[in-house]
């Protein structure tokens, strides 16, 4: 369809191994996928382990018993990841998201993020930098992930009851603490919000407790509906609660006007309190696809390329920055914005609108096995 992807002329020359470079790399021109979406937001996984067991995503039947977590060894480097970042700049990206597993796991991550706060957009901007996270370790973190430069925080908690925590994420965590991780990140200055994944009949009466708990804050709550990733969880329909429900439940206490999107391609549609008192937002991935204008790549913890939450397969972009056994070395800038470039440009994915037009209580068994929210990072 566009064929607009305009390769680059004026691409930065720095070796692989060469000492990272904040400045800004040439704009690589407009990269648009087959269906004429931009490349703006991508989201790395740094590692596919987590001390959380949540049943949506990492269920513990299957993730303690035999699950093949990643080797050491496969890991991206802090220096790998961050020249891909670079590179995926110069293409367009805006946004820069850590998640995995949880982030907050691997060891030096303020490293990492010190080095991404420190690159620059073609015209010379910091990018958005943020983090989704389960918590648990971000009251003893939050002061040394805003010194070295994260913006802002996402944090993932489905319920306030201890209990139903436990049933969500399966671990004997306390709300409180949590909450703690909330309150340090703001005590810092890194402005929060917070998921909630919902599941009908396992937490969705703790919808109006967190909308309680949260309005007024300054925290922007957003509801996340159950989706079908991975092969693991046990996904069923009749467990999504579907967004209009969300909305409809909480404008009855407390009456809700729709806002406008704050950019295109956003995730979520935001709602305002008619009292000021702030806003929610709603993730519909499965009862209204926002496939359309998605931008979004994600980059997996070992270097592959998704181009979609459901992909079967990712696109490897290690053997560019490490070469390959069979002795080459690693790949030129040009060489791998020029991959980037292309990956993106045949990029047909929009799962979720297929999804739904096949409709609602289609099955995915027999297509081959997904990869795990755990691994690809939500
Ligand atoms: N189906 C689908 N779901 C997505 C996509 N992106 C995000 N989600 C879901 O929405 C959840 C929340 O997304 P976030 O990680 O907060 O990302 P975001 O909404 O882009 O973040 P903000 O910039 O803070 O608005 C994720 O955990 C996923 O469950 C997507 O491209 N497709
Ligand atoms: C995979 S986690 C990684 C980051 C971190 N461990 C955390 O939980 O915040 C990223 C996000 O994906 C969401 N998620 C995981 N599985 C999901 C599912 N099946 N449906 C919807 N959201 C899901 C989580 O709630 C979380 O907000
Ligand atoms: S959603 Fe996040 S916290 Fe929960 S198991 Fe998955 S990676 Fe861990
Ligand atoms: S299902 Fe795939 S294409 Fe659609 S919004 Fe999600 S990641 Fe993007």
């Amino acid at each position: 369809m566009n064929e607009i992807f305009v390769p680059v002329a004026d691409i930065g020359r720095a070796r692989p191994g060469t000492a990272l470079s904040a400045q800004p790399i040439a704009a690589t021109g407009l990269l648009r996928d087959a269906l004429g979406r931009p490349l703006t937001d991508l989201r790395i996984s740094v590692t596919d382990r987590c001390n959380f067991r949540c049943s949506y995503c990492m269920p513990k039947e299957v993730f303690d018993k035999d699950h093949q977590y990643l080797p050491h060894s496969a890991l991206l480097s802090f220096e790998e990841i961050t020249r891909l970042a670079r590179l995926f700049a110069a293409h367009g990206v805006r946004k820069l998201r850590l998640t995995g597993g949880e982030p907050l796991l691997r060891k030096n991550i303020e490293s990492l993020i010190e080095q991404l706060a420190a690159l620059r957009t073609p015209d010379g901007q910091p990018l958005d930098l943020t983090l989704t996270t389960n918590a648990s370790l971000l009251a003893r973190k939050a002061q040394a992930l805003k010194a070295a430069g994260l913006q802002r925080v996402t944090v993932s908690l489905d319920g306030l009851d201890d209990g139903v925590f436990r049933r969500m994420n399966d671990v004997d965590f306390p709300v409180a603490d949590v909450l703690a991780g909330i309150e340090a990140a703001r005590a810092v200055g890194l402005p929060v919000k917070v998921n909630m994944v919902v599941k009908r009949g396992t937490n969705d009466a703790e919808i109006l407790p967190m909308a309680r708990h949260f309005r007024g804050t300054g925290v922007v709550l957003r509801f996340i509906e159950y989706m079908d990733v991975g092969a693991t969880n046990g996904w069923r329909m009749d467990e999504v609660l579907p967004s209009a429900d969300v909305v409809a439940r909480i404008a009855a206490e407390f009456p809700l006007r729709p806002l406008e999107a704050s950019a295109p391609g956003e995730t979520a549609q935001r709602w305002a309190y008619e009292d000021g008192a702030g806003e929610i937002g709603v993730i519909s991935s499965v009862t209204q696809a926002f496939c359309s204008d998605c931008s979004r790549a994600r980059l997996s913890t070992e270097g592959k390329l998704y181009l979609c939450l459901f992909s079967h397969g990712g696109h490897d972009l290690r053997p560019l920055l490490r070469g390959t056994e069979a002795g080459t070395g690693s790949a030129s800038d040009e060489a791998i914005l020029s991959a980037i470039g292309h990956i993106w440009h045949g990029r047909a994915d929009r799962y979720s609108e297929l999804r739904a037009l096949r409709g609602p209580d289609t099955t995915d068994a027999a297509a081959p096995r997904r990869v795990e929210m755990s691994y690809i990072g939500g």
